[in-house]
């Protein structure tokens, strides 16, 4: 049966790129998806009927790496965080939560810091030392300003052979970002909108386009994190900094929070993990222990 992997949704069809990587095929999804609560999501490895060389039907979803909701993608390697040094401020806090959300999906995360030529001298050091402590961390963090004209050559190396999304909140500069990476899409995503003069009610569209090797998903994201599914005992290895260490707690179940013989809580006492990141790990934490449990037999 041939196989292939979902690269566009639009209008309930999706585009599956043959496995030889030289058509695409206009699939629908068979009724039997959603029975089983699947649906097709671009990024998916699929099984296909092809009922003609254009059009074909979606028999079967290969097992995700992982999935995200906005956008709707799957198997998705890396996220380019996209925070604004300024207009919005540089906020370590949602940096954080984003950062703790995509690593507990197993995406690897990648900072990019936008808007660095809007900060006046004396806040440029603020932001010198946050990028210093991510990069401490093991984090990559691209710093970028208006006008950057060497940032796509500086991202390349980073997409090659990986699947990626943008995400940030909003006003950060991820369209800028994207249209810098693929200065195809501005004039496309242009034409589009002006085309169907759409407003709200936009056409669901995701696309994942080919760059260096890799693929860059044209929809940015964002989604506010709530700890939905996260448990208590897995937040510390979402923070880098805490999971090697945490190995050295007495107990091995340690939260790092009261417990005596606490490496992590150490480490900050000594300045080695960043007392505003024990903080943020301790205010995640909380979240995850006064979320009410979901299933309740009473
Ligand atoms: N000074 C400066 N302005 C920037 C930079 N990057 C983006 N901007 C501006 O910031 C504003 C917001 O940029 P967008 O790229 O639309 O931001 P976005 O994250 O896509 O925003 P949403 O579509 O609301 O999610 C625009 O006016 C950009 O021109 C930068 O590095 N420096
Ligand atoms: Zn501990």
């Amino acid at each position: 049966m041939p196989k292939g992997q979902i690269r566009k949704a639009l209008s309930g069809f999706y585009y599956v790129l043959d496995d030889d990587g030289d058509r695409y095929i206009q699939c629908r999804g068979r009724g039997v998806f959603r029975n089983r609560q699947i649906s097709p999501l671009v990024g998916d490895y699929v099984d296909y009927k092809a009922d003609n060389d254009l059009e074909g039907t979606i028999l079967h979803v290969y097992e995700r790496k992982n999935e995200l909701v906005r956008p709707p993608i799957s198997n998705v390697d890396q996220a380019i965080l996209v925070f604004s040094a300024k207009q919005p401020d540089f906020h370590p806090l949602l940096l954080d939560r984003f950062l703790t959300a995509i690593e507990s999906h197993s995406i690897e995360p990648i900072i990019c810091l936008t808007k660095m030529d809007l900060l006046k001298e004396d806040e440029q050091e603020r932001i010198s030392e946050f990028i210093a402590d991510y990069e401490k961390i093991g984090y990559e963090v691209i710093p970028t300003y208006k006008g950057d004209a060497e940032l796509q050559e500086r991202l390349m190396p980073t997409l090659e052979g990986k699947v990626s999304v943008l995400a940030g909140q909003s006003g950060v500069g991820k369209s800028t970002l994207l249209n810098t990476i693929l200065p195809s899409l501005a004039l496309k995503t242009d034409d589009i909108s002006k085309a169907l003069n759409r407003g709200k009610h936009t056409t669901r569209h995701v696309e994942l386009i080919e760059v260096n090797g890799g693929l860059l998903a044209d929809t940015p994201g964002f989604s506010s994190f709530e700890f939905d599914t996260m448990e208590k005992e897995e937040l510390s290895a979402c923070f880098p900094e805490m999971a090697d260490k945490s190995n050295d707690c007495k107990f091995r179940e340690c939260l790092h929070l009261n417990e005596p013989k606490c490496a992590i809580k150490a480490a900050v006492e000594t300045g080695e993990i960043k007392d505003y990141r024990y903080k943020h790990y301790l205010k995640f934490l909380e979240e995850i222990m006064s979320r009410k449990p979901r299933y309740s037999n009473d």
